[in-house]
């Protein structure tokens, strides 16, 4: 019995020494611990590191989350630039009331050719699905709402519902169809082939068209976000990207011109939204899968199938540009317009404003350049196209309705953002060889040097919103910047030379708002 108490005096004294050491060891570290952690003294919160911003999406080939330094943190926690940016006075200034004449489309029309092309297509499919039937609603698309939005001023209304939900749409909606563009196309005899077109070994793109009758150009991944484009490659051969398409559609909306299309990026499954849903037998030889069990296809195979021109799935997953075709040419026609500053397609060749140091005086004297909101036009485009580092804009497209007022369209920007160490100042040429510039594009380019603003700050908060994000490496978003401070420095050399009333202009008479920016 008194062994048994010993015993059970023993067993006590153990199971004690045993929570003692647990409690020193574990519990009391994990109290001072947390202890430390809420505690927000001065020494701790210096230590802590650089806040990740949350980034919604992403996707193969791209970087991880960008680390930002607290104060962009604080900028991006308090406000939004871009919201801020949209909400200035620049970009509130009343839009034309656009008159049915301004507009690119007669709306009732188009409406009723829409309904026309659905009930075509739901007699065709009650014959097989009655459940499928699309209804009225569905008929009031976005692409159609954008359509219908174009004007005389641009492709569409600042802060347009239309594209917001055209954006979403086109990342989303079910794709039904897959083909070949008319373009590439015409290479096969298959179409017009007076317009001259280049074989495309190297880049590829395919019209993808959607359940709600949408279409967009869809141009695939080539190549990754933090490759820059070698230096010995002419820029002709440089490789198409689908982040500079996308990037492009944000700056041009960023800086209120609203000439490039709507476009958004999309994970596209190789094998359903393109083999299954072409009925095009070319489109469905070219498809293979690679050694690495991907499934894989080639640009079209004009002279011989090379598979190093192939896009591959990962392995039925593919990045790719989305961007909203425009309205067909026998509704609204457009005229592809050869640009006075192209560059020679040549290895050695030079063109003329590459030697004639008074070459914008010649153009200045010869339509539809002698008049001057066309030429302005043109200046835009290069600033646009130096901006992203496009050298490639060897043709601009017009709506003829619009007459040689009309905006030029900034279509295929697929070879800007190629490299962020260089800026290419020959792309400048127009505005430094004629020295003229729209003071409505001087005011905002002003804003978008200013550090409320900054250009590389809302194009990266803009970005953020594409389903690929991240669109562009930081490098690229910083040559932004330094571009656009290039581009002002240029105009103040015009303006000290020649003056500021015959370096800008002014279209808008006497807009509301006045900047002491210039
Ligand atoms: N969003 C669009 N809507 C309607 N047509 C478009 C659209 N994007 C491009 N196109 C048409 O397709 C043509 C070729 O497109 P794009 O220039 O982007 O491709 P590309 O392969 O780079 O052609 P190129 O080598 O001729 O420059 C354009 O000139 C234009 O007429
Ligand atoms: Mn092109």
């Amino acid at each position: 019995m008194l062994l048994l108490r010993r015993d059970r005096l023993l067993l006590l004294l153990a199971f004690f020494a045993i929570l003692a050491a647990d409690f020193y060891f574990h519990l009391w570290p994990e109290i001072q611990s947390r202890f430390v952690r809420d505690c927000d003294c001065q020494t701790k919160s210096s230590t802590v590191p650089a806040i990740e911003p949350t980034v919604p999406n992403t996707a193969q080939g791209t970087s991880g989350p960008t680390v930002l330094n607290t104060s962009e943190a604080a900028a991006t926690t308090t406000s939004s630039k871009l919201q801020q940016l949209f909400s200035h006075p620049l970009y509130r200034a009343p839009e034309p009331k656009s008159p049915n004449q301004d507009l690119l489309l007669n709306p009732k029309e188009v409406i009723h050719n829409y309904r026309k092309r659905v009930a075509n297509l739901n007699r065709r499919r009650r014959t097989k699905d009655s459940d499928r039937n699309l209804t009225d609603s569905e008929a009031h698309t976005s692409w159609l709402q954008f359509h219908v939005g174009i004007n005389k001023e641009a492709l569409y209304p600042r802060h347009s519902s239309a594209v917001a939900q055209l954006l979403r749409d086109m990342s989303n909606v079910t794709i039904i169809g897959a083909d070949y563009s008319a373009d590439e196309k015409a290479l096969n005899g298959e179409c017009d082939c007076s317009q001259i077109v280049k074989p495309s070994g190297t880049h590829l793109k395919l019209v993808l068209r959607f359940q709600d009758f949408g279409k967009a150009m869809f141009k695939p991944m080539r190549q990754r976000r933090d490759e820059q484009t070698p230096e010995d490659f002419f820029y002709f051969v440089d490789y198409q990207r689908h982040n500079a398409e996308i990037a492009a559609f944000h700056l041009d909306r960023i800086l209120d011109f609203r000439r490039v299309p709507p476009v958004a990026g999309r994970l596209v499954n190789v094998s359903r939204d393109i083999l299954e849903a072409t009925t095009n037998t070319d489109l469905e030889s070219v498809f293979f899968v690679s050694p690495a069990n991907n499934v894989c296809f080639f640009a079209k195979c004009l002279y011989m199938c090379k598979t190093e021109y192939a896009v591959c799935g990962n392995p039925h997953m593919l990045e790719g540009s989305l961007s909203t075709f425009l309205p067909s040419l026998s509704l609204a026609p457009r005229l592809s317009v050869p640009n006075p500053w192209i560059r020679s397609y040549t290895f050695t060749g030079k063109e003329e404003w590459e030697i004639n140091l008074a070459y914008c005086d010649s153009i200045k004297q010869l339509p539809p350049y002698n008049n001057p909101q066309r030429l302005l036009n043109v200046i835009d485009m290069a600033i646009f196209d130096f901006l992203i580092g496009n050298m490639d804009r060897h043709h601009y497209e017009i709506f003829t309705k619009f007459g040689d007022d009309g905006f030029l369209l900034h279509l295929d920007n697929a070879r800007g953002f190629g490299q962020h160490s260089h800026d290419e100042m020959t792309i400048l040429a127009p505005l430094y060889q004629c020295c003229m510039l729209k003071n409505d594009t001087w005011q905002r380019l002003n804003l978008l040097v200013l550090p409320e603003y900054r250009l590389s700050d809302i194009m990266r908060e803009s970005l953020i919103s594409d389903r690929l994000s991240k669109i562009l490496t930081e490098p690229h978003l910083q040559a932004l910047d330094r571009r656009l401070e290039t581009v002002l420095r240029v105009v103040r050399r015009c303006i000290r030379v020649h003056g500021v009333e015959a370096v800008l202009h002014h279209r808008i008479p006497t807009p509301k708002y006045t900047t002491t920016l210039q």
